[in-house]
């Protein structure tokens, strides 16, 4: 079925699980504070002060995507860059976009190495986004995320699709289990901090995932194209 499953560096993930950590309070500030917190931090004092720069109609978010800037606020998407403006130097910083393309750069090579292809055929595609799940109702059929689908058909240009999970199945949350519908032998991925799971994206591999039952679950999305057309650069905020 063309999937492998690898573990990202220890000092990766947890650098992007303390986002995760953060997010079970508040979602979307711990989507912005994204790997921003020095290890010394206050969680709690950083968070009221990241807080105070975000409207609370932001605190349901459930996707970022880092390319465009759009978040997704119940039924709307808002642009977090325009939003911001310059001022979004406050909440991101050089260092946390650094830290998304080393891990790229980390997917991109593994994939290459586990498909035996070189990694220069491979380019970054959009989206690319952070998700969060929780067990609140869908509002929209956008938000439905557990219906089984081919990503290739959904987001058009993935040839490879990578998720970095940054939260633990059954200690963070319940469901959501990410399923591969194979006819006859389902097979199943549980989420852990730190787990990078990736396939091809075409209908090969069929998937879906399970509704959440309670807690908050946190992934990251990053997918790869083989057509040069469709690649772009990673996300920055300059
Ligand atoms: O978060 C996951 O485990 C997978 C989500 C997914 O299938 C998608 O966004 O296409
Ligand atoms: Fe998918």
């Amino acid at each position: 079925m063309g999937t492998k499953s690898v573990r990202a560096p220890r000092d990766v993930w947890k650098k992007w699980l303390r986002v995760a950590v953060l997010g079970a309070c508040t979602t979307l500030v711990a989507l912005l504070l994204w790997g921003s917190l020095g290890g010394d931090d206050s969680i709690t004092e950083v968070l009221a002060h990241r807080s105070e720069v975000l409207p609370g109609r932001f605190i349901e978010a459930s996707i970022l995507d880092l390319h465009s800037g759009a978040l997704s606020v119940g039924k709307h998407f808002v642009n977090l860059y325009r939003y911001f403006g310059d001022k979004i130097q406050t909440i991101f910083s050089e260092e946390d976009f650094q830290l998304y393309r080393d891990l790229r750069q980390k997917v991109q090579l593994a994939i290459a190495q586990a498909f035996g292809i070189s990694a220069s055929l491979l380019h970054l595609t959009k989206p690319t986004f952070f998700s969060r799940i929780n067990s609140t109702a869908a509002r929209t059929a956008h938000d439905e995320y557990w219906h089984a689908h081919v990503d290739k058909v959904t987001y058009g240009s993935f040839d490879y699709t990578s998720l970095l999970y940054l939260s633990d199945y059954l200690d963070d949350f319940g469901g959501g289990r990410f399923v591969f519908m194979e006819e006859g032998a389902n097979k199943t991925v549980e989420p852990r901090a730190g787990r990078v799971s990736f396939f091809t994206s075409g209908s090969e591999n069929l998937h879906r995932v399970e509704k959440v039952h309670w807690g908050t679950r946190y992934a990251i999305t990053i997918a790869f194209t083989c057509d040069p057309d469709h690649g772009i650069a990673d996300p920055t905020f300059t």
